[in-house]
């Protein structure tokens, strides 16, 4: 979760980074969005090469992060299979799909994402049913989602720091939106360690177009929805899969704290003992600390998010 919170802010402060997208009339959406691969247009519900608002090209979708969206759809195969009892064929509930499209949203703790279908991408992706794989980190996000367009008959979820939500085949024209951010609910260490401010992150990845045959077998579905809200994985219906935490704390494990070894402790010794022998007899020499880069990367993006 660092990682992918640091490839963030990295493009997002760069060309084609974080802006408040709006509609011609002048409403403004509340979040702050970067599209990664092409950038899709609120105003017109289209993609393109460019965008409109500052003429800017989006950046590439790291690799990186193309690779865990890659796990991600591999690990919901596996429980799929598994759930079929070997019966199944995931790929036919949930095809496989390579992404070059993400859209990057930022939500502050007041912002929200109306109801909609992600119906943009070409005719031949939404046919095949290729995936949305949506990456949350940070404060939770109450997630509703349904089959018509109307928020009272939605179904709600909690999107935590971590979790994996993949909706394709059957699902991928479901209506979903986010109706709120849960303040202070990200993990401190999302907080502290990735100097993530207060808000959530949210990336989702598809892929443009398809150019395989789009035949698609309807998916079976066991009508078990059996999975209490705290199973890892959760099977939320057919073509719709939850993974809990799936996106790891970070490279060192979660809540990893360095523990120094002997020899940096020695280290670190030598240099406190060189240090204090040559300001012992003139503290008062002791040189200025440099003053801070305010307009660096880590500081500034904060105010910028
Ligand atoms: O923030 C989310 O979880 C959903 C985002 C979304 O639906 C979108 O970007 O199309
Ligand atoms: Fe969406």
């Amino acid at each position: 979760q660092v990682k992918i919170i640091k490839h963030c802010r990295d493009l997002g402060v760069g060309p084609g980074g974080f802006y408040q997208p709006g509609y011609r009339e002048g409403a403004k959406l509340s979040l702050r969005m970067m599209c990664l691969g092409k950038n899709w247009d609120p105003d017109s519900g289209s993609y393109g090469d460019i965008r409109r608002f500052d003429a800017a090209q989006p950046p590439k979708i790291p690799e990186e992060l193309t690779k865990y969206v890659k796990d991600a759809i591999a690990a919901s195969h596996e429980f799929l299979k598994q759930r079929g009892k070997g019966a199944t064929n995931p790929d036919a509930e949930l095809p496989v799909m390579s992404p070059d499209i993400c859209i990057v949203n930022f939500y502050t703790t007041s912002g929200k994402l109306g109801f909609h279908q992600d119906n943009n991408e070409q005719r031949s992706s939404l046919a095949r049913g290729l995936p949305v794989v949506s990456f949350s980190l940070g404060d939770t996000a109450e997630f509703l989602y349904g089959d018509v367009r109307d928020d009272d008959k939605a179904s709600k979820i909690k999107l935590e720091s971590g979790d994996v939500l993949i909706f394709g085949g059957q699902s991928r024209h479901i209506f979903h939106g986010v109706s709120s951010i849960a303040p202070k609910s990200a993990p401190l260490w999302v907080t502290d360690k990735a100097n993530l401010r207060p808000g959530r992150l949210n990336l989702t990845f598809r892929q443009y177009n398809y150019k395989g045959s789009v035949n698609v077998t309807p998916a079976p579905f066991d009508t078990c929805v059996c999975d209490n809200n705290t199973a890892p994985l959760q099977h939320l219906r057919p073509g719709m899969v939850l993974l809990k935490k799936f996106l790891k704390a970070n490279d060192q494990g979660r809540n990893a704290i360095n523990i120094p070894t002997l020899m940096e402790i020695c280290v670190h010794l030598m240099v406190l003992n060189l240090i204090s022998l040559k300001y012992s007899r003139s503290s008062w020499k002791m040189p200025l600390k440099p003053p801070m880069n305010s307009w660096s990367k880590e500081g500034v993006l904060p105010m910028l998010w």
